[in-house]
């Protein structure tokens, strides 16, 4: 279904703190309460990486506090429960926030919930139950080593159903080397589109291969008996920001 008719099943797509946004610079606020945040990631966490026919995502056992995220804007720490990732059809977009009017090739998303609900599913239904940390992926020529092990699994899950272990795996690995942010609050950017995140996005991208992304968009939609679809474009396009501050901490 096309962004736009979401609304219709989904009627918190329609809300006013909607994610993703555009991210200007003559609209962000300095706040200095802002802290910086940490990433307390255990490599034994990592399980699965599987294609859900929507996104490439890596699941990790979120059972206890074993991998979290503390800091920045959040009142506590957030258990990682999954990464994905989103890009384009083409190496000029696939973002899904959007600075300054730049669109990157890709974003990939760290999906942790607030350990204070019961399960991530009680989590969704609270303005403060979900912490997204967000990297863009620009495509350069000194790609970063570390995402290949994510894209060497790519033949593995090429169809939607498709899984395999994944074990060893510390996603801080991918971080750049500024831990700059910007925050502000939003939704998950697919239907239900509810209204619990609280996002962190990295100001520094990552450095993907052309090559990298092209893999990413050699994923299909389709489960293996069914007409090829490629699985690109998985990207929200940006919601009206309405009376919401984005907020940067001390840098
Ligand atoms: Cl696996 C997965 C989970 C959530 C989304 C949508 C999203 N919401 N916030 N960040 N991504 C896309 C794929
Ligand atoms: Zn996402």
């Amino acid at each position: 279904m096309r962004p736009d008719q979401w609304h219709k099943n989904y009627p918190f797509a329609k809300g006013r703190h909607q994610s993703p946004i555009e991210i200007n610079n003559k609209e962000v606020h300095y706040d200095s309460s802002l802290l910086p945040w940490f990433a307390s990631y255990d490599p034994g966490a990592a399980k699965t990486i599987l294609n859900n026919g929507k996104t490439c995502r890596v699941v990790f056992d979120d059972s206890f506090d074993r991998s979290v995220l503390r800091g920045g804007p959040l009142p506590g720490v957030y258990r990682l429960r999954q990464l994905h990732f989103h890009w384009g059809s083409s190496d000029d977009h696939g973002s899904e926030h959007v600075v300054n009017g730049v669109r990157y090739a890709g974003e990939l998303h760290l999906l942790h919930w607030n350990p204070k609900y019961s399960n991530y599913l009680d989590a969704k239904r609270r303005t403060d139950g979900i912490a997204v940390l967000a990297i863009f992926l620009q495509v350069g020529e000194t790609p970063k080593a570390e995402m290949k092990r994510i894209l060497e699994e790519i033949n593995a899950i090429k169809t939607k159903g498709k899984n395999a272990p994944f074990p060893n795996f510390d996603p801080s690995i991918l971080f750049p080397k500024s831990h700059d942010y910007w925050t502000y609050h939003g939704s998950v950017t697919t239907p239900p589109c509810e209204e619990c995140v609280t996002w962190i996005i990295l100001r520094e991208p990552i450095i993907v291969s052309s090559d990298q992304m092209a893999k990413l968009r050699s994923l299909s939609k389709n489960a293996e008996n069914e007409p090829d679809h490629p699985l690109v474009d998985n990207w929200r396009p940006t919601q009206p920001r309405y009376f919401r501050m984005i907020s940067y901490p001390e840098r």
